[in-house]
Protein backbone atom coordinates (compact mmCIF):
# COMPACT_ATOMS: atom_id res chain seq x y z
CA UNK A 1 0.00 0.00 0.00
CA UNK A 2 1.15 3.36 -0.76
CA UNK A 3 1.76 5.56 2.47
CA UNK A 4 0.32 8.78 0.34
CA UNK A 5 -2.88 7.09 0.09
CA UNK A 6 -5.32 9.52 1.66
CA UNK A 7 -8.34 7.99 3.50
CA UNK A 8 -12.02 9.27 4.57
CA UNK A 9 -13.61 8.52 7.36
CA UNK A 10 -17.30 8.18 6.93
CA UNK A 11 -19.41 7.96 10.55
CA UNK A 12 -23.29 6.62 10.46
CA UNK A 13 -24.33 6.89 13.64
CA UNK A 14 -27.27 4.35 13.81
CA UNK A 15 -28.01 1.30 15.48
CA UNK A 16 -31.07 0.77 12.76
CA UNK A 17 -30.38 -2.38 12.18
CA UNK A 18 -29.57 -3.93 15.51
CA UNK A 19 -31.36 -5.62 18.43
CA UNK A 20 -29.72 -3.52 20.93
CA UNK A 21 -29.28 0.30 20.94
CA UNK A 22 -25.81 1.95 21.58
CA UNK A 23 -23.99 1.34 18.09
CA UNK A 24 -24.96 4.78 16.84
CA UNK A 25 -22.47 5.91 19.55
CA UNK A 26 -19.48 3.90 17.79
CA UNK A 27 -18.45 6.42 15.37
CA UNK A 28 -17.76 9.10 17.85
CA UNK A 29 -16.18 6.33 19.97
CA UNK A 30 -13.59 5.80 17.37
CA UNK A 31 -12.63 9.21 17.27
CA UNK A 32 -12.07 9.87 20.73
CA UNK A 33 -10.00 6.23 20.49
CA UNK A 34 -8.13 7.99 18.40
CA UNK A 35 -8.26 6.53 15.03
CA UNK A 36 -7.60 9.39 12.83
CA UNK A 37 -4.43 10.54 14.92
CA UNK A 38 -2.73 7.19 14.72
CA UNK A 39 -3.52 6.56 11.07
CA UNK A 40 -1.88 10.13 10.40
CA UNK A 41 1.09 8.52 12.14
CA UNK A 42 1.35 6.15 9.93
CA UNK A 43 1.79 8.53 7.39
CA UNK A 44 -1.83 8.52 5.90
CA UNK A 45 -3.64 11.39 4.97
CA UNK A 46 -6.81 11.19 6.61
CA UNK A 47 -10.25 13.49 5.78
CA UNK A 48 -12.95 13.06 8.39
CA UNK A 49 -15.80 13.83 6.45
CA UNK A 50 -17.77 13.92 9.37
CA UNK A 51 -21.42 12.39 10.05
CA UNK A 52 -23.93 11.03 7.76
CA UNK A 53 -27.57 12.32 8.58
CA UNK A 54 -30.16 9.44 8.38
CA UNK A 55 -33.65 8.98 10.17
CA UNK A 56 -33.59 7.77 13.72
CA UNK A 57 -34.54 4.84 15.39
CA UNK A 58 -38.05 4.31 15.87
CA UNK A 59 -37.28 1.05 18.18
CA UNK A 60 -40.33 -0.73 17.00
CA UNK A 61 -40.66 -4.65 17.08
CA UNK A 62 -40.32 -5.85 13.62
CA UNK A 63 -42.52 -6.20 10.73
CA UNK A 64 -42.98 -8.99 8.07
CA UNK A 65 -39.73 -10.48 9.72
CA UNK A 66 -37.88 -6.98 9.28
CA UNK A 67 -37.37 -4.49 12.25
CA UNK A 68 -37.11 -0.93 10.68
CA UNK A 69 -36.97 -2.18 6.92
CA UNK A 70 -37.57 1.93 5.47
CA UNK A 71 -34.80 3.40 7.67
CA UNK A 72 -32.23 0.64 6.86
CA UNK A 73 -33.06 0.92 3.08
CA UNK A 74 -32.44 5.25 4.06
CA UNK A 75 -29.09 5.18 6.35
CA UNK A 76 -27.75 2.09 3.54
CA UNK A 77 -28.45 4.08 0.64
CA UNK A 78 -26.71 7.38 1.67
CA UNK A 79 -23.61 5.15 2.93
CA UNK A 80 -23.28 3.89 -0.73
CA UNK A 81 -23.88 7.55 -1.55
CA UNK A 82 -20.74 8.17 0.43
CA UNK A 83 -18.26 5.42 0.02
CA UNK A 84 -19.15 5.67 -4.12
CA UNK A 85 -17.83 9.31 -3.80
CA UNK A 86 -14.39 8.81 -1.83
CA UNK A 87 -14.04 5.76 -4.37
CA UNK A 88 -14.36 7.87 -7.03
CA UNK A 89 -12.18 10.47 -5.57
CA UNK A 90 -9.30 7.52 -5.41
CA UNK A 91 -9.87 7.64 -1.11
CA UNK A 92 -9.40 4.44 0.67
CA UNK A 93 -12.87 5.56 2.56
CA UNK A 94 -13.56 3.79 6.18
CA UNK A 95 -17.15 3.04 7.07
CA UNK A 96 -17.40 4.09 11.22
CA UNK A 97 -20.87 2.12 11.74
CA UNK A 98 -23.16 1.86 12.92
CA UNK A 99 -24.55 -1.92 12.83
CA UNK A 100 -23.91 -4.46 10.57
CA UNK A 101 -27.01 -3.64 8.00
CA UNK A 102 -24.33 -0.92 6.84
CA UNK A 103 -22.40 -3.27 4.99
CA UNK A 104 -25.24 -4.13 2.46
CA UNK A 105 -24.47 -0.36 1.21
CA UNK A 106 -20.70 -0.02 1.64
CA UNK A 107 -20.01 -2.98 -0.27
CA UNK A 108 -22.77 -2.31 -2.91
CA UNK A 109 -20.72 0.56 -3.32
CA UNK A 110 -17.20 -1.29 -3.06
CA UNK A 111 -18.43 -3.71 -6.30
CA UNK A 112 -19.90 -0.96 -8.29
CA UNK A 113 -16.37 0.68 -8.47
CA UNK A 114 -14.74 -2.43 -8.72
CA UNK A 115 -16.53 -3.35 -11.55
CA UNK A 116 -16.09 0.00 -13.08
CA UNK A 117 -12.36 -0.28 -12.45
CA UNK A 118 -11.88 -3.47 -13.66
CA UNK A 119 -10.39 -4.99 -10.28
CA UNK A 120 -11.15 -8.31 -9.02
CA UNK A 121 -13.32 -7.70 -5.19
CA UNK A 122 -12.36 -10.05 -2.22
CA UNK A 123 -14.56 -9.15 0.96
CA UNK A 124 -12.91 -10.31 3.97
CA UNK A 125 -15.95 -10.87 6.45
CA UNK A 126 -13.96 -10.31 10.14
CA UNK A 127 -17.51 -11.70 12.60
CA UNK A 128 -18.54 -14.31 15.09
CA UNK A 129 -22.27 -14.02 12.91
CA UNK A 130 -22.66 -15.07 9.25
CA UNK A 131 -25.14 -12.27 8.71
CA UNK A 132 -27.05 -14.74 6.03
CA UNK A 133 -30.41 -14.42 8.07
CA UNK A 134 -33.73 -13.90 5.39
CA UNK A 135 -36.86 -12.42 6.73
CA UNK A 136 -37.99 -16.55 6.35
CA UNK A 137 -35.25 -17.85 8.87
CA UNK A 138 -34.36 -14.29 11.20
CA UNK A 139 -34.47 -15.22 14.67
CA UNK A 140 -34.84 -11.68 15.55
CA UNK A 141 -36.02 -9.61 12.57
CA UNK A 142 -32.72 -7.37 12.73
CA UNK A 143 -30.95 -6.55 9.57
CA UNK A 144 -27.75 -6.56 10.74
CA UNK A 145 -28.00 -10.50 10.70
CA UNK A 146 -28.73 -9.84 7.13
CA UNK A 147 -26.15 -8.17 4.82
CA UNK A 148 -24.11 -11.00 3.79
CA UNK A 149 -27.89 -12.40 2.23
CA UNK A 150 -28.61 -9.35 0.84
CA UNK A 151 -25.38 -8.99 -1.38
CA UNK A 152 -25.74 -12.27 -2.60
CA UNK A 153 -29.15 -11.64 -3.69
CA UNK A 154 -31.17 -12.71 -0.90
CA UNK A 155 -33.22 -10.30 0.32
CA UNK A 156 -35.75 -7.57 0.70
CA UNK A 157 -35.38 -6.16 -3.18
CA UNK A 158 -34.92 -2.40 -2.15
CA UNK A 159 -32.18 -3.84 -0.35
CA UNK A 160 -30.64 -6.35 -3.15
CA UNK A 161 -31.04 -3.83 -5.48
CA UNK A 162 -29.48 -1.03 -3.69
CA UNK A 163 -26.97 -0.29 -6.52
CA UNK A 164 -29.51 -0.82 -9.59
CA UNK A 165 -28.22 -4.54 -10.22
CA UNK A 166 -28.47 -7.48 -8.42
CA UNK A 167 -26.82 -9.71 -7.43
CA UNK A 168 -24.26 -6.83 -5.74
CA UNK A 169 -21.49 -9.76 -5.00
CA UNK A 170 -20.97 -13.52 -6.12
CA UNK A 171 -20.79 -15.70 -2.97
CA UNK A 172 -17.55 -17.06 -4.25
CA UNK A 173 -16.30 -13.01 -3.85
CA UNK A 174 -16.15 -13.36 -0.18
CA UNK A 175 -14.68 -15.12 2.94
CA UNK A 176 -15.44 -15.41 6.28
CA UNK A 177 -13.15 -15.57 9.54
CA UNK A 178 -14.15 -16.30 12.81
CA UNK A 179 -17.38 -17.53 12.72
CA UNK A 180 -18.97 -19.10 16.17
CA UNK A 181 -22.83 -18.16 15.93
CA UNK A 182 -25.03 -19.11 12.70
CA UNK A 183 -28.37 -19.54 13.53
CA UNK A 184 -30.35 -23.06 12.55
CA UNK A 185 -32.18 -21.83 8.72
CA UNK A 186 -29.16 -19.56 8.38
CA UNK A 187 -26.84 -22.33 8.20
CA UNK A 188 -28.98 -24.40 5.50
CA UNK A 189 -28.68 -20.95 3.61
CA UNK A 190 -25.19 -20.71 3.73
CA UNK A 191 -24.19 -24.18 2.57
CA UNK A 192 -26.80 -24.12 -0.38
CA UNK A 193 -24.89 -20.60 -1.22
CA UNK A 194 -21.64 -22.08 -0.76
CA UNK A 195 -19.94 -19.45 1.46
CA UNK A 196 -16.39 -19.91 1.94
CA UNK A 197 -16.16 -20.06 5.79
CA UNK A 198 -13.17 -20.08 8.43
CA UNK A 199 -14.92 -20.60 11.33
CA UNK A 200 -13.71 -21.15 14.41
CA UNK A 201 -13.47 -24.71 14.40
CA UNK A 202 -11.70 -24.78 11.31
CA UNK A 203 -9.31 -22.06 13.81
CA UNK A 204 -8.96 -23.98 16.49
CA UNK A 205 -7.62 -27.14 13.99
CA UNK A 206 -5.67 -25.27 11.70
CA UNK A 207 -4.38 -22.00 13.36
CA UNK A 208 -5.49 -18.88 12.45
CA UNK A 209 -2.22 -17.95 9.79
CA UNK A 210 -3.98 -21.02 7.68
CA UNK A 211 -6.99 -19.75 7.81
CA UNK A 212 -5.60 -16.32 6.87
CA UNK A 213 -3.89 -17.80 4.21
CA UNK A 214 -6.86 -19.73 2.65
CA UNK A 215 -9.26 -16.90 2.83
CA UNK A 216 -6.33 -14.30 0.86
CA UNK A 217 -5.55 -17.16 -1.75
CA UNK A 218 -5.95 -15.71 -4.91
CA UNK A 219 -5.96 -12.23 -3.95
CA UNK A 220 -3.04 -10.51 -6.85
CA UNK A 221 -2.20 -7.02 -8.15
CA UNK A 222 -5.83 -6.36 -9.70
CA UNK A 223 -7.61 -7.20 -6.51
CA UNK A 224 -9.97 -4.97 -4.19
CA UNK A 225 -9.87 -6.06 -1.04
CA UNK A 226 -12.49 -4.75 1.20
CA UNK A 227 -12.62 -5.88 5.27
CA UNK A 228 -16.07 -6.00 6.58
CA UNK A 229 -15.01 -5.70 10.54
CA UNK A 230 -17.52 -6.59 13.12
CA UNK A 231 -16.20 -6.22 15.81
CA UNK A 232 -18.25 -9.08 17.96
CA UNK A 233 -15.18 -11.16 15.72
CA UNK A 234 -13.30 -10.54 18.78
CA UNK A 235 -13.38 -12.48 21.82
CA UNK A 236 -15.85 -11.00 23.98
CA UNK A 237 -12.74 -10.94 27.40
CA UNK A 238 -11.08 -8.56 25.22
CA UNK A 239 -13.67 -6.82 23.61
CA UNK A 240 -16.88 -6.65 25.49
CA UNK A 241 -17.91 -3.14 23.73
CA UNK A 242 -20.87 -4.86 21.47
CA UNK A 243 -24.62 -5.65 21.04
CA UNK A 244 -24.11 -9.44 20.51
CA UNK A 245 -21.49 -10.89 21.97
CA UNK A 246 -20.56 -14.70 21.14
CA UNK A 247 -17.53 -16.41 23.98
CA UNK A 248 -15.08 -18.34 21.76
CA UNK A 249 -13.47 -15.95 19.35
CA UNK A 250 -10.06 -14.63 18.51
CA UNK A 251 -7.61 -13.58 21.06
CA UNK A 252 -5.21 -10.41 20.48
CA UNK A 253 -2.52 -12.06 18.91
CA UNK A 254 -4.62 -13.86 16.39
CA UNK A 255 -6.54 -10.66 15.65
CA UNK A 256 -3.31 -8.85 15.38
CA UNK A 257 -2.44 -11.76 13.01
CA UNK A 258 -5.41 -11.34 11.06
CA UNK A 259 -4.59 -7.75 10.64
CA UNK A 260 -1.01 -8.22 9.58
CA UNK A 261 -1.39 -10.71 7.16
CA UNK A 262 -3.85 -8.46 5.10
CA UNK A 263 -1.99 -5.76 5.52
CA UNK A 264 1.28 -7.82 3.98
CA UNK A 265 -1.01 -8.37 0.38
CA UNK A 266 -1.18 -4.23 0.12
CA UNK A 267 -4.49 -4.67 -1.58
CA UNK A 268 -6.56 -3.38 1.20
CA UNK A 269 -8.90 -0.77 -0.68
CA UNK A 270 -12.13 -0.15 1.75
CA UNK A 271 -12.85 -0.68 5.65
CA UNK A 272 -16.05 -1.04 7.52
CA UNK A 273 -15.54 -0.88 11.14
CA UNK A 274 -19.02 -1.86 12.60
CA UNK A 275 -20.81 -2.89 15.74
CA UNK A 276 -18.86 -1.22 18.22
CA UNK A 277 -21.62 -0.59 21.32
CA UNK A 278 -19.81 2.15 23.58
CA UNK A 279 -23.25 1.49 25.96
CA UNK A 280 -21.47 -2.32 26.67
CA UNK A 281 -18.32 -1.34 26.55
CA UNK A 282 -15.50 -0.47 29.56
CA UNK A 283 -13.74 2.79 28.92
CA UNK A 284 -13.84 2.72 25.58
CA UNK A 285 -11.49 -0.04 25.79
CA UNK A 286 -13.19 -2.01 22.82
CA UNK A 287 -13.15 0.67 20.74
CA UNK A 288 -9.00 1.75 21.57
CA UNK A 289 -8.63 -2.28 20.84
CA UNK A 290 -10.11 -1.62 17.41
CA UNK A 291 -8.30 1.78 16.67
CA UNK A 292 -5.21 -0.75 17.93
CA UNK A 293 -6.20 -3.75 15.18
CA UNK A 294 -6.60 -0.79 12.43
CA UNK A 295 -3.23 0.16 12.89
CA UNK A 296 -1.67 -2.77 11.87
CA UNK A 297 -4.04 -3.21 9.18
CA UNK A 298 -2.42 -0.29 7.83
CA UNK A 299 0.79 -1.65 8.36
CA UNK A 300 2.04 -1.04 11.53
CA UNK A 301 3.48 -3.93 12.95
CA UNK A 302 6.54 -5.60 14.66
CA UNK A 303 9.83 -3.65 15.52
CA UNK A 304 11.41 -6.36 12.96
CA UNK A 305 9.31 -5.51 10.32
CA UNK A 306 9.17 -1.61 10.71
N1 LIG B 1 -23.96 -8.11 12.73
C1 LIG B 1 -24.34 -8.77 13.80
N2 LIG B 1 -23.87 -8.51 14.98
N3 LIG B 1 -25.25 -9.71 13.62
C2 LIG B 1 -25.82 -10.48 14.70
C3 LIG B 1 -26.90 -11.38 14.19
C4 LIG B 1 -27.46 -12.22 15.28
C5 LIG B 1 -28.48 -13.24 14.82
N4 LIG B 1 -27.89 -14.19 13.91
C6 LIG B 1 -29.68 -12.57 14.17
O1 LIG B 1 -29.85 -12.69 12.98
O2 LIG B 1 -30.43 -11.92 14.83
MN1 LIG C 1 -21.96 -8.83 11.63
MN1 LIG D 1 -21.46 -10.14 14.49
Amino acid sequence: MSLSRSIALIGAPTDIGAGHRGASMGPEALRVAGLAEALRERGLEVHDTGNLLGPYNPWLPPTDGYRHLAEVVDWNRRVMDAMGEQLKAGRLPILLGGDHCLGVGSITAVARHCRETGKKLRVLWLDAHADFNTSQVTPSGNVHGMPVACLCGLGPDALVNLGGSSPAIQPSEIRQIGIRSVDQGEKRLVKEYGLDIYDMRFIDEFGMKRAMEKALEGVDADTHVHVSFDVDFLDPAIAPGVGTTVPGGPNYREAQLVMEMIADTGRLGSLDIVELNPAFDDHNRTGLLAVDLVESLFGKSTLMRD
